[in-house]
């Protein structure tokens, strides 16, 4: 029996330009989800709150229940392009309750995960920024990965992406991409948007993708942009700027396995001295 083996894979990572109006935001993210695929790309990734502004007066007004609108638009457009797509995140409306969360469409348009972001934004930088999405918003209780035919992915929302841990479970589980979908702001966003990324790529020695909302100056919130990919030796390979654009990053899998071996401090780890554990009812 033949297997299959795809040690390398290109992905993209689309920094939409979100604006106000629903139904804008869709038709360009369709518009450049094809384009990112007409480039050769097997994986996409969309930012955070890519249908709706960010912020907790827009979540109620914007949301959706699943499916709904926007993710029936995500599961068309992966289907069309034959393309994994993760589709940032959408505020998801459910039982009453209001969620910050992502969906993830396979090529034949099945939808194949929900993440709801389980660590919510709240904090309080006097004189900077202060934000409370649990104001709004109710936090997720599960963890999430999905298979690819390329490599398992663990997925998180923006400031997920503060807890070490959970990329290193997402890795023991046997994840090499770790995706982002995300919105840092002009007091977070320069100081620790790129340093968590590469943190996360190389504790755990693999890659992260990360794609924020293009920067608009005109918004209540305004979001950092930069969205990047980082390789498993820690270093930035694709970058965008603030505004609008498509980056795309080829990911190596055998580059991946030699900075295991080189380094090897998964092996090396002492289990016999610490633990990082999910708890029952944790897992995806
Ligand atoms: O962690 C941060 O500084 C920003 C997080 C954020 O914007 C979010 O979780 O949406």
């Amino acid at each position: 029996i033949a297997v299959l083996c795809f040690p390398e894979f290109r992905l993209a990572v689309v920094q939409l330009h979100v604006t106000s109006v629903k139904a804008d935001n869709l038709s360009r993210a369709r518009g450049l989800v094809k384009e990112a695929a007409g480039r050769g790309s097997q994986l996409v990734l969309l930012p955070e709150c890519f249908n709706s502004p960010y912020g907790t007066g827009f979540f109620s007004q914007y949301a959706e229940r699943i499916p709904g609108e926007s993710t029936q638009l995500l599961s068309e457009t992966a289907k069309e392009n034959q393309v994994y797509l993760v589709g940032g995140s959408i505020p998801e409306e459910d039982g009453g309750k209001l969620y910050n969360s992502c969906t993830v469409f396979g090529p034949d348009g099945e939808l194949i995960l929900k993440h709801r972001k389980i660590h919510l934004f709240d904090i309080d930088v006097p004189g900077k920024i202060r934000f409370q999405e649990s104001e709004t918003l109710t936090p997720g209780d599960r963890l999430s990965t999905f298979q690819t035919p390329f490599c398992k992915v663990g997925v998180g929302i923006c400031y997920d992406m503060r807890f070490a841990e959970l990329a290193q479970l997402y890795s023991r589980s046997g994840c090499q991409l770790l995706v982002y979908p995300g919105a840092f702001n002009m007091t977070t966003g320069p100081a620790h948007w790129e340093l968590l990324q590469r943190a996360r790529a190389l504790d755990n020695q693999l890659y992260v993708a990360t794609a924020s909302p293009a920067r608009d100056e005109a918004s209540s919130y305004v979001a950092w942009g930069h969205s990047s990919v980082v390789n498993p030796w820690g270093e930035v390979i694709s970058k965008a700027g603030p505004e609008e654009a498509v980056i795309y990053a080829d990911v190596d899998l055998q580059y991946l396995a030699d900075i295991r071996q080189q380094i090897p401090v998964t092996a090396q780890r002492r289990d016999d001295l610490y633990a990082v554990t999910s708890l029952p009812g944790a897992a995806s």
